[in-house]
């Protein structure tokens, strides 16, 4: 079975204590996974050595922390960017690349997230790439060709061994944080669909790619999405912020 996950994005919230405590009550729930379950924590860049620190002193060995982003360089003169490195060198495991976030403010094109998975996989991490469409182009219903492009133009270039190490997060900007959640129907669609654009290319490698589904995942709505076929878990934000929500959130990962 592909790895079901379900990835928390704390994005830019949290003091030092209060990532603590958070990370602390969710480490502490009785949970025994499945071989095909992870757990994630994409924390802000502060927080990844205390973050890890916490997490080796469970022995939990599939909880993972995760960067929430990394830069498209080895190293040099990039004042306040991390590189892959960094993050491999303190033992952080997985980083989120693309998020519309990131493409909107910090103008990211698939061009450079391109460039920023080669050198995340060079250095051992497993990129969570994210693609989804804005409102308008789900209200025109092209959905399928801008995620499509969004794909081809950043993970083709890989080779079959390279994308088996992706996590494609699909996320729908019109559904993240705003509680206008895809409903199931919808979010099998689209991960079916992107599950065939990847099988055009790679055949039968399609199958072992973790595809998430991201955008106002919460306890009520998780069990219903995670159900879904081709829906591999999901990337979750405000809900990742509050421990009883997210204990739901992995508990309800198939
Ligand atoms: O990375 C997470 C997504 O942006 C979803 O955020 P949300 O769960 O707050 O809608």
């Amino acid at each position: 079975m592909r790895k079901q996950i379900a990835a928390a994005n704390w994005k830019m919230n949290l003091t030092l204590g209060q990532a603590e405590k958070l990370l602390d009550e969710v480490l502490a729930i009785d949970w025994t996974p499945k071989a095909h379950q992870e757990v994630v924590f994409a924390v802000p860049a502060p927080y990844l050595y205390p973050a890890l620190t916490k997490l080796r002193a469970t022995g939990r060995t599939q909880v993972h922390i995760s960067s929430q982003n990394a830069y498209s360089e080895k190293s040099g003169a990039y004042t306040g960017e991390t590189s892959a490195e960094m993050l491999q060198s303190i033992g952080v495991t997985h980083v989120i690349l693309g998020h519309s976030e990131r493409r909107e403010y910090f103008g990211e094109t698939d061009h450079v997230l391109a460039k920023k998975l080669d050198i995340a996989l060079a250095h051992g991490l497993t990129p969570i790439f994210c693609c989804g469409e804005p409102l308008t182009v789900r209200e025109a219903g092209t959905q399928n060709a801008f995620v499509a492009k969004q794909i081809e133009h950043s993970l083709f270039h890989l080779d079959d061994a390279q994308l088996r190490k992706v996590v494609i997060a699909y996320e729908p900007i019109w559904a993240i944080g705003t509680g206008k959640t895809a409903t199931s129907a919808q979010a099998q669609e689209m991960h079916a669909f992107l599950r065939s654009v990847l099988a055009k290319k790679y055949g039968a490698t399609a199958d072992h790619i973790s595809i998430l589904y991201g955008g106002s995942v919460k306890a009520a709505n998780a069990a219903e999405i995670f159900a879904c076929p081709d829906v591999d878990g999901g990337l979750v934000g405000g809900a990742s912020l509050i421990a009883k929500e997210f204990e739901a959130i992995i508990r309800a990962l198939k």
